[in-house]
């Protein structure tokens, strides 16, 4: 392995494809050398909190999450240490119980909301791209997912999107759009984007190994 890991951020407003972005990347590669932190696998711990509380957290402030982990995390990575990373129950709105063990690659994949919020964050970051797709894409993308895969119904999504989702983006998302390299318009199935940002990393990788 080369002499440090690259670091590539991913952000973007919930629904906005940054998932699907990193993933369609992701796919591009071995498991050999290219690892993902999901930002939302961070948020704090609340297994001590109970669930009417639980439902009345703000999961789109950035006082929602652990970055002090997840930047610990990043940085025994960065040094090819292998991390314990925590795994995150929508459910629940909690971790569960289980850790994923993480070994060191020569590519992390940072994504999350907020992960350009954070200027500790952003400092760890060789390449940050931001995902930008119109608000009400996002918010029909998300009711469909909210729905399938993490147990919410129409009411729930319309009523958490109107008073918490939609100002938190405005004041906390969207504005860390300045600090991009590169803003990928409307996620997934961009693959002009995504082929770029793949020969990118290829290359990175070769350098790798000739140095
Ligand atoms: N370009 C796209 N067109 C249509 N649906 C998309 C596109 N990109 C993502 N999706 C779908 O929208 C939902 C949210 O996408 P996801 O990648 O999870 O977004 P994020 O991680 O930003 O919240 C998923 O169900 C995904 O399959
Ligand atoms: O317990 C939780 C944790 C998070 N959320 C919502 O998830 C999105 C972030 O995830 P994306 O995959 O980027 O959509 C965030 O907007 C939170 O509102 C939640 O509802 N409950």
């Amino acid at each position: 392995m080369g002499k440090k890991p690259i670091v590539i951020g991913v952000a973007g407003g919930s629904g906005s494809g940054k998932t699907s972005v990193t993933k369609s990347i992701f796919d591009h590669f071995t498991e050999k050398s290219i690892l993902m932190l999901e930002q939302d696998y961070y948020y704090k711990d609340q297994a001590d909190v109970p669930m009417e509380k639980r439902l009345q957290t703000n999961y789109d402030h950035p006082l929602a999450f652990d970055n002090d982990l997840l930047i610990k995390h990043i940085e025994s990575l960065i040094n090819y240490d292998s991390v314990k990373k925590p795994v995150y129950d929508y459910t629940l709105h909690t971790r569960s119980s289980h850790v994923i063990e993480v070994e060191p690659k020569d590519v992390i994949i940072v994504e999350g909301i907020l992960v350009l919020e954070d200027e500790r964050l952003r400092n760890l970051m060789d390449i940050k791209l931001f995902v930008d797709t119109d608000a009400d894409l996002r918010i029909i993308r998300r009711m469909l997912r909210d729905i399938k895969e993490r147990g919410r119904t129409i009411d729930s999504v319309i009523e958490q999107y109107v008073t918490v989702v939609r100002p938190m983006h405005n004041q906390f998302i969207e504005p860390t759009k300045r600090y991009a390299d590169v803003i990928i318009p409307e996620g997934g199935h961009n693959h002009v984007a995504i082929d770029l940002m793949v020969t990118k990393i290829q290359t990175i990788l070769e350098q790798k190994e000739i140095l």
